[in-house]
């Protein structure tokens, strides 16, 4: 077993593994790495660990049960390891090792500081796939009229794009020498004001893009959904955005023989498990976001890159509801790394305010990840069931008629009650 400066490994309790397969061996004790966060991390975090160790506890009678290991990143790495210690070494190795993990939200400065470490994670463990789920809870408030018809599962990019993070300062001499290279070798006139400019880089391969879309396509195969659609803003980024509708669809050809509709460019292909058609589709980024407003019923699955993720993730969260219950995970073939799709929200950080069924939602999602089904659709059961009694944090109170407001925590403790409940 390797040897951790600071990470304490849970004396009881066993590894997950990843089989050549990439199927995961898990023990019916395992290890689960987790960070807690910075901001509302510190309120979310607890409570989404109680409602899992209850779940957990009461649907396998003790059979089965999570040994919880703190791994350090963001504000309390540097508090365990020392100033500018954001990211340690060993927070990566263990994540690594053992294969299954999940994390509350990770602040990042605007401008200047340290770039994002939820983004630093996700490269350094080539966590290709951000996959995010959007579903409708029954009785949850939302702006639109008819939220049950938001059923999505976001595929975003989660490797490249200009979250590379390759970007130059206005006036740096990077910046200059980069412009300077544009115009001399490239013939490029067309920088506005090229003295004050920045530049950031924005690269997008066919491998990203290929390796994305075939795991959303899988994704529609296995859950039987009727369309996959490639959001983009191909008109206007053509070798970038526009290269990856079209290595999108080059791939749904190659790989899952889907055929053109009517002369294309729009595709089908036999679901081979139903039999059923999945059409592979493409949209443009902006047009999609108002579509999904309007005729939500016609989206599915969604392949998107990096940038145009980050914004539909909140944008559809908000159309069911909000952030307060928006789950996700990041995914590469071996290591699974589940977080929330909100941020740290500073304002209420250490208050015991903010809802925590998102981070709860995305244990549910790592629980189904490990095969632990009983579980993963427990939680469900009782977040349903918590909504129905309308005992609900603020954010849902403040639109709900007739709710009552409970903290984060006392939320976590409403779960908790619906679960013992069903027991009773
Ligand atoms: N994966 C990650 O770790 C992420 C980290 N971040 C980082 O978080 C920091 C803050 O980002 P910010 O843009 O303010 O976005 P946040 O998602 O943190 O907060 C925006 C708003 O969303 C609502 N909200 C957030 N979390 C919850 C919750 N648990 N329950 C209910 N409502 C919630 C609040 O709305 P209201 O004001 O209406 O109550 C809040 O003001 C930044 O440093 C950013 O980089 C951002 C996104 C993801
Ligand atoms: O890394 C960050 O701070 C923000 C990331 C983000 O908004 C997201 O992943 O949705
Ligand atoms: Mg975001």
């Amino acid at each position: 077993m390797t040897q951790y400066q600071h990470i304490q490994v849970p004396e009881a309790g066993q590894k997950i593994t990843v089989g050549a397969d990439g199927a995961l061996n898990v023990p019916s004790q395992p290890i689960i790495a987790f960070i807690e966060g910075d901001g509302t991390g510190v309120d979310v975090t607890p409570v989404m660990r109680r409602v899992v160790d209850a779940v957990v506890a009461q649907v396998y009678r003790g059979e089965r049960q999570i040994h919880w290991m703190e791994v350090y990143a963001g504000e309390k790495a540097t508090r365990v390891y020392g100033p500018d210690v954001w990211l340690p070494d060993e927070t990566l190795d263990a994540v690594r090792e053992y294969a299954v993990s999940i994390k509350g939200p990770l602040t990042t400065p605007v401008g200047g500081g340290i770039r994002s470490l939820n983004v630093a994670l996700r490269q350094q463990l080539d966590l290709y796939v951000c996959l995010r789920p959007v579903r409708y809870f029954k009785g949850v408030p939302s702006p639109v009229r008819e939220p049950s018809k938001t059923d999505m599962v976001i595929f975003r990019e989660n490797s490249e794009d200009i979250y590379a993070g390759i970007e130059f300062e206005a006036g740096s001499s990077q910046a200059r020498r980069l412009m300077q290279f544009l115009h001399e070798e490239f013939g490029i006139h067309k920088i506005r004001f090229p003295e004050t400019s920045a530049i950031g880089i924005k690269p997008v391969s066919r491998e990203g893009t290929e390796r994305l879309v075939r795991q959303a396509i899988q994704y529609a195969i296995d859950h039987d959904k009727p369309s996959v659609t490639l959001v983009h803003k191909g008109n206007i980024m053509k070798f970038t955005e526009g290269a990856f509708r079209d290595w999108g669809y080059a791939l749904a050809a190659r790989e899952f023989g889907a055929t053109l509709i009517d002369g294309g460019p729009w595709m089908r292909l036999k679901n081979p498990k139903t039999g059923r058609e999945i059409t592979i589709k493409d949209s443009i980024a902006d047009a999609f976001l108002q579509q999904i407003l309007l005729r939500p019923v016609e989206y599915s699955v969604i392949a998107t890159l990096n940038l145009n993720g980050d914004y539909i993730s909140d944008a559809l969260a908000a159309q069911v509801g909000g952030i307060g219950i928006a789950p996700g995970a990041n995914l590469s073939g071996s290591v699974a790394v589940f977080e929330a799709t909100h941020g740290t929200a500073p304002k209420y950080a250490g208050k015991d305010y903010v809802n925590p069924g998102s981070i709860i939602l995305s244990a549910e999602m790592m629980l189904r990840h490990m095969g632990w089904i009983e579980a993963a659709d427990a939680i469900i059961r009782i977040m349903e069931k918590a909504i129905r009694s309308k005992h609900v944090t603020y954010d849902f109170a403040r639109l709900m008629e007739g709710a009552t407001q409970v903290s984060c925590s006392g939320f976590g403790q409403v779960l908790i009650d619906q679960l013992h409940a069903e027991e009773a």
